[in-house]
Parts: C-alpha cells; structure tokens; sequence
C-alpha cells in the first residue's frame, strides 16, 4: 500500500447540475426540478465556500502559530530515469522551496479534480496517479502543476536582473510563508465576493431585437400586462429594467436613473419616482437620450407561473432598444455586461435578421454561447415551415450552439396572443417555461460555475499546498526522531552516570589523597629513624655518608656527616614528592579514563597536559618570600617545602648545618639518656659552642659512656662517690688523683677511637631532634606536616582535574539536554504539522464532494 497523504477521491458525484443541458433537452422537464436543483447547488456552493473559508483560515493560522509554511516550486524532472514510461514522467516532478531551491525532492503530483503530492519513491503511488492521470488526460483535463490560485509571483520575470533573482531565491521562508499568507487574505476575501454573488439571488434578462421586431409587446406577454410602451414612433432608446414591485415595498413605480448617477434604490438623488400611467411620456420623452429606467410591477401570479416572481432567482427584463446603427454598439455593450445572465434576441419573422441583427449576433455569440431567440409575429406568416427552415439556417451560421438546441432555445411565437386573454398560447408557454429554466441554467453557468471552478482551483492548490507540507513535515519528522534516537540514548546514559561520576572522581581523589598521605608518612618515619641511627634517610642519597678522615679530620667528618644526614631528610620528603607525583598521575589518569567512559563523543576533552613536576611548587610573589627561596628546575618555581620552611632545603639552613663540639661527643644526651627524663636533654643541645662545664661533662660522658657499657650505671656512680669518699681521706689524695687522670686518658682514648661510629649517631640524633623541634617538638609533627602538604598537593590537582572533568561533563549534559529539548520541539511541531497537512488533506476532498466541485454544471 502506497503512502499517501490524501485519501483516494470518491468517484461519481451527483451530477444534476451537470446535466442542466441535457435536462434542457428533455420535454417533459419540470421547471420546479431546475429550480430546486439550482437551489441545492447554490447550498452547496454556499457550504463549499464557508468550509474553504475555514480551511484557509486554519492554515492561517497554523502558519502564524505552529509551522511556517512552506512554498513548493514543481518544475519538471530533469532526473527522471529515462526508463522510465513518458506517461509516468510527465507526472513527475522535481519538487523544491521557494526558501530552498537547491534541494529538489523528486515527487509525483497526481492532477486532476484533485491532486495529491506524493514521494516518488513510492511505487504504489505511481501507479495509481499513472490511472488517475490518464483518465485525466482524456477527459480533457490537461496536467497543470504549478498553483493556481495561491501562486506567488516570486520571479521577478524574464527581464529581471541576475542579481535581483538571487535575491528572490535568497527570500526566508517566514518572508515566503508571509507572501502565501497575505495571497491567501486576498484570496479569502475572494471567497467573501464569491459568496455574495452565489447568494445575490437577482439576475438580468436583457430583451433586445431588430426595431419593432415586438420586443416591447414580447415583454408585456412575459409579464402578461400591458406596460411596455409598444408601437412608440419614432422607435425609442430607453432602456426599461422591469423588477418586481416586491423589491420597492411593493409599489409599483417608475424610477428614472439621473444622468451619470449609479442608482441606488434607497437614495433618492440617484433617481426620479413617476408613476407606471406615465411611462409611455417618460418613453417618448426620451427618444434622443438613451435612459435607463427601473420599473417596478407587482405579479400577482404565482411562483410557478411568474417569470419575475419564480421564487427562486429575482429576474428582471431589460426592454432594449431596437437595434439601429445608432444604439448598436451600447446595446451591444450593455450585453457584456456581467449581470446578464441571458440575452433574449426578438426578431420578426416577417423580415428575418437585418444586418446589424447580424453583427449583434455574431459578437453576442462570442461572449454568451447559447442566446435565447424569439421568433415573433410567426402568426403573420403563411409558409410557417418555410420560414423556420429559413431562420434556423440563418441562426445556424451566426450562433451554431443555439442551433444545436434550438428546441430549446428558438421559439416561433406570437407574442401579441399572448395578451389575450382567455386564449389558449400554448408556443408561447413553451417558451416560458424555456425561458426560466434557460435563466436558471445560465445564471447556474454564469454565477454559479465560475465560483465552482475557482473553489475547485483553490482547493487543489490546498491540496498541493498541503501535500508538499506534509511531505516535508514527514521528513523533519523522520530526521528529528533520527537525530532523538542518536541524542537521547546520549543523555540518558549521561543522567544515568552522573552519580557514577560523581561517586568515581571523589573516590579517586580521595584515594590519592589518602595514598599520598599514607605514603609520605612511611618514607618519613623511615627516613627520620634511620637518620636518629646515624643512617641516612634514604637509599640513593645525593650527598653520601663521608668515610672518616682519622681524628685530625673529625671536626670536618662531623660536618660532613651532619650535611648528608640532612640532606638525606630532605631527599626522602623529595622521595615522598615523587611518590605523590605518581599517585596523582594514577589519579589523573583515572580521572582521564572516567572522562572517557561518561563524557559523549565530540565533547573536548582537557587538553591541558599535566605535568607531574609542577607539584610542590608555587610562583613566589611576596618579599617576605626570598629568604627561603629554592629555585627549582622549573624556572621561578620554589619548592614548597623551601618556602614554608619545612624540611626540603633543610641542607641549606645554615643553623642546621653549623657543626658544634656536642656533634662528637654528646656528653647531655648520653648522661640524660641514663639519669634524666630524656627531654630535658635537648634544652642543652641549644648551646652551640663547648662550655667549661660540658668539657668536664665530656670526661664525666666519657666516663658514664664507658660505664655505662662496662659496669652498669648504678656501678659507675657507686664507684664516683666512694672516689668522692676517697678524696677526704688524706692518704688517698696522694694516689686518687694520678690514678683517676689515667683512668680518664684511657677512657678518653677509647671514645676518639670510637668516634667514626658515635659521631653519625650522635649528630643523626641531634638533626632529629633540631627538626623536630622545629616542628613544635612533637616527633609526629614534622611527619604530619609533610603529609599533609604533600596531600592537600596531591588533592589540589586531582580536584582541579575532577573539576574540570565535572564541568566538561556538566556542559555537555546540559548541551545534550538542550538539543533533546529543541529535537523533541521539531519533532513534536513536525508532527502535528504533517497530521494537519493530512487532515487538510481529507477536508478539502470532503468539500469537492459535498460541494461536487469540478463537476461542469
Ligand atoms: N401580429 C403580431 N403583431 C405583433 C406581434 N408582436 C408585436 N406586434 C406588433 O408589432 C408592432 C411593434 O411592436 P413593438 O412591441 O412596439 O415593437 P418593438 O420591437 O418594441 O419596437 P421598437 O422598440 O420601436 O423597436 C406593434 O404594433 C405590435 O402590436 C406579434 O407577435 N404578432
């Protein structure tokens, strides 16, 4: 099954009006059976109009308000395969906008009563407008496939300027859809005229004739009174309209039309009253001028005998002129007029058609096809048949239509019998009877016809209109839900994530966060321990532990040890740094990963490389900054820990580095360590140079050292205070004091001895102790210091990174959001648009068959 957007027509229309002609050839035909076939095509016609009307204002609107619609440009398809059967090409077309003439879509427009736009690419389509236009074609109706009625002039023609064409074709659609809207003003405004005319019930019959043919006495019959001046000599010019008197409240009255006024029955400046005893004056009077005088009669006969009050149209007669060279032309002027509905022609058949008959004919036939001709006076005639035989030949020639019907159409009467009354005319109500239902036929061809043609015009470029809409709404439609179906999944699986995301990048900063704080900690506290053993801090120092010069070298072997002991602090907070660095590259790289699985494609990813080396350095700004400034590899990048004096660039802190007497005999730390409480020792460390009492302490050091190890310390002080004992006993002062020196030569012997082993030790202990006084003397402090530096570091650009991710991502969710928002609005508005395009569609072929349009009437 094909895809159309309009349903297939309904065939086979009622076609009364259709067949008004060959009724007028039936006998026995009932003027009441025209008069209400008339009645029922003008309701219709009325019906068509309104719902035209409604659907053009729909469209309006629908334009203004939901869809800007589109201008189809048909032209004939130059990409038709050329296999493809002539028949089916000329149906094809190359359909682009007038808002878009590059892109041509190649569609089958099937023409004809209706017409529907349809996607060549459907077969069945094909084939079904391939019957239709056949049909078509031989009924006569030839393939048109551009607007009629809505056409806009949009080429500026053949003479235009280049330049002005590329701009016409440069035109927006909305200016385009604003063109078509004002087109389709125009054109309802149309339909309100047309609707008018439908409904103006008045129609003209105008009685003209050679001279004294008997038109005045021909309309006396009609009205079968005697109203109409006959026999007037000389033969008059006025033009006498007769209406029923109903039309001026019912008085019958003579109204004579100023000169060069436009009568107007309720303005009585356009006109004079007399009363119908003083037509005949009124008449003579006016022989020179050619008058126009509007006569009112009351008929007192019935709807179904009447010709001025059938009830159904207000007919008026107009007694013309007979035609002389002089009224020949206006005669003839006043039967173009469009309000003629019939020309009655009164000749006499005593002299057939006079010359100017003739050419009145000849040009009347022209514009009227069919005329109505009265043959009158035929009573007066002996050889009746010769003399019908004779002027049928004559109206064959000047008028071969109204020969073809001229049963209908030629009446052989006598028109002053029919005055008579009481006496039977039974030609004349032939011709009556005739007469009106010619009236009715030919007002149906001349009113009703032409408002049937353009509604039908109309509605075919509605059809056309809607068609192509619908074609292109489709595809909007088509390619919104294609692009929704790439977009949507995006998003949905962007909203599904984000608490993933969210959820994943606070893991990963704070697993780094926690690793490198954890990891800083550990290489600390193993560096500080090894360094309190006289070890240094780490494994691959830059400045290695010096070998021992021998005692002349032990003042600088104190300073060198003291140097590369610090410098290994400050090479493990380096180590903990670099281990920082790593795990911020893992997080960074996690945070990369993440941004690859959650953000869509076509989102930029950050490209700002990070550069490891960059951690734990700052941009220095302050004066207050110089004095620990280390410039690092990185140009005016100072390290961190240099800057906030905490620990890296320990080695260039010259009260760290100074070397003291206590670095090679640590006589506080060692007498402490076994009789004080082991803090207050490193109160004494301040002292930076040898005093009297710490020289002596050096041999009392000594001395417990040694004790310490030989004896045990309580043995030790045991002994010292029987020495002390010994000094008060005079005999003992006499040996004491030698033995005692010696024994503290020999002690003092074995610690220079043991200097290369004590000396790293002892300073290890008292860089640990320096630095963690700097550190508020708490031994977790310096660590802790550190670790959280080199944390909140590592934090600082995971969270920037995570930051970055976060707000790339957030971007593209709202991006996405957005574009969903504003595809699901088109495919929403394309949507509605092609179920209106259709609906539009089905409502224009109702109105063809309710209003059977396109039918000839
Ligand atoms: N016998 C006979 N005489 C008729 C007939 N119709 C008209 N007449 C006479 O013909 C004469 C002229 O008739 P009018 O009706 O005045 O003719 P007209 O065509 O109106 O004349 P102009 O307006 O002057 O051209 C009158 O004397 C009528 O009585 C007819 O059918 N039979």
């Amino acid at each position: 099954m094909s895809q159309s957007y309009f349903p297939s027509r309904v065939s086979s229309p009622v076609k009364e009006l259709a067949n008004f002609s060959s009724m007028m050839g039936e006998r026995q035909l009932k003027v009441e059976d025209v008069q209400e076939a008339y009645v029922e095509h003008k309701d219709r016609l009325v019906n068509a109009l309104d719902s035209t009307k409604s659907v053009l204002n729909e469209i309006r609107k629908f334009n203004k308000e939901e869809w800007i619609v589109r201008y189809p440009q048909l032209r004939e398809c130059a990409f038709a395969q050329p296999e493809t059967p002539s028949r089916l090409r000329s149906l094809r077309r190359s359909m682009s906008f007038a808002d878009d003439p590059t892109s041509e879509t190649e569609v089958v427009v099937k023409q004809g009563l209706t017409r529907s736009v349809t996607l060549s690419s459907i077969p069945d389509a094909k084939d079904e407008a391939e019957e239709e236009q056949t049909s078509n074609i031989e009924d006569g109706l030839l393939p048109s496939s551009d607007f009629h009625v809505l056409r806009l002039d949009l080429k500026l023609g053949a003479n235009s300027s280049s330049r002005a064409a590329s701009l016409v074709s440069q035109l927006e659609k909305a200016s385009i859809a604003n063109l078509l809207d004002d087109r389709i003003e125009s054109s309802l405004s149309h339909v309100d005229k047309l609707r008018l005319r439908v409904e103006d019930t008045s129609s003209k019959v105008l009685v003209t004739g050679d001279l004294n043919a008997g038109k005045s006495t021909f309309v006396n019959a009609l009205l079968r009174r005697e109203v109409m001046p006959v026999d007037q000599q000389p033969c008059t010019t006025a033009f006498c309209e007769v209406h029923d008197a109903a039309e001026n409240q019912g008085k019958e009255e003579v109204h004579i039309i100023k000169d060069g006024a436009v009568y107007d029955i309720h303005d009585e400046s356009t006109f004079t009253r007399a009363s119908l005893s003083e037509l005949e004056d009124i008449v003579g009077d006016n022989e020179d001028s050619e008058r126009l005088l509007k006569l009112y009669l009351a008929d007192t006969r019935t709807p179904s005998e009447s010709l001025l009050n059938n009830g159904v149209v207000d007919i008026s007669l107009i007694d013309a002129p007979g035609l002389n060279r002089d009224s020949l032309k206006t005669t003839a002027l006043f039967a173009r007029q469009e309000e003629i509905d019939v020309v009655v022609f009164v000749v006499s058949a005593e002299n057939h058609f006079t010359l100017s008959a003739r050419e009145f004919l000849i040009n009347a036939s022209k514009e009227k096809a069919y005329l109505f001709i009265v043959v009158n006076k035929y009573d007066q005639i002996k050889n009746k048949d010769k003399c019908r035989k004779l002027v049928l030949e004559q109206i064959k020639a000047l008028s071969p239509r109204t020969y073809e019907d001229a049963e209908d159409l030629v009446h052989f009467v006598d028109s002053a019998a029919a005055l008579q009354p009481y006496t039977a005319n039974p030609s004349f109500d032939d011709l009556e009877s005739s007469l009106r239902s010619f009236v009715l036929v030919k007002r149906s061809k001349s009113k009703l016809q032409p408002v049937s043609t353009y509604l039908s015009n109309l509605l075919c470029d509605v059809d056309l209109l809607a068609g192509a809409n619908a074609i292109v709404a489709n595809s909007e439609l088509e390619q919104a839900n294609a692009e929704l179906s790439q977009v949507k999944p995006v998003l949905e699986k962007m909203k599904a994530g984000r608490d993933a995301l969210e959820d994943g990048l606070d893991a990963v900063e704070e697993e780094g966060t926690s690793a490198a704080n954890v990891r800083t900690k550990s290489v600390l506290n193993f560096a500080l321990k090894r360094v309190e053993q006289g070890r240094l801090g780490v494994d691959k120092p830059a400045v290695a532990m010096p070998s021992y010069p021998g005692l002349l070298g032990v003042w600088n072997y104190a300073r060198d040890v003291r140097r590369a002991l610090i410098a290994s602090i400050d090479a493990a907070v380096k180590l903990a740094e670099d281990e920082a660095r790593l795990i911020t590259v893992g997080g960074v790289e996690k945070i990369k990963s993440l941004a690859d699985s959650h953000l869509p494609d076509g989102v930029e990813r950050n490209k700002r490389v990070f550069v490891p080396e960059a951690m734990f350095s700052a941009v220095r700004r302050g004066k207050s900054a110089m004095k620990s400034r280390r410039t690092s590899s990185h140009g005016n990048a100072v390290v961190a820990g240099g800057v906030h004096n905490l620990g890296i660039g320990l080695a260039h802190r010259a009260d760290l580095l100074e070397t003291t007497f206590l670095d090679l005999f640590d006589v506080h730390h060692q007498f402490w360590l076994y009789f004080g409480d082991g803090h207050s020792a490193q109160k004494e460390e301040d002292s930076p140079t040898p005093t009297a009492l710490g020289l002596v302490s050096v041999g009392v050091g000594a001395l417990t050292m040694v004790g310490g190890q030989a004896v045990g310390a309580k043995g030790v002080i045991e002994g010292l205070i029987r020495v002390t004992d010994l000094f008060g006993n005079e005999s003992v002062k006499k040996w004491a004091a030698p033995v005692l020196g010696a024994v503290t030569i020999g002690l003092t012997a074995y610690l220079v001895l043991e200097l290369p082993n004590s000396i790293p030790k002892t300073i290890g202990r008292r860089v640990k102790a320096s630095i963690l006084r700097d550190h508020g003397e708490e031994e977790t402090s310096f660590i802790d210091t550190h670790s959280e530096r080199i944390s909140r570091e590592t934090r600082k650009v995971l969270r920037l990174a995570s930051w970055d991710l976060r707000g790339r991502f957030s971007n593209a969710l709202d991006e996405r959001g957005q574009q969903v928002k504003e595809k699901e609005e088109l495919a929403r508005k394309a949507s509605t648009a092609k179920v209106f395009f259709t609906g539009m569609g089905k409502k224009t072929e109702e109105i063809r068959i309710n209003g059977h349009l396109g039918i000839d009437a």
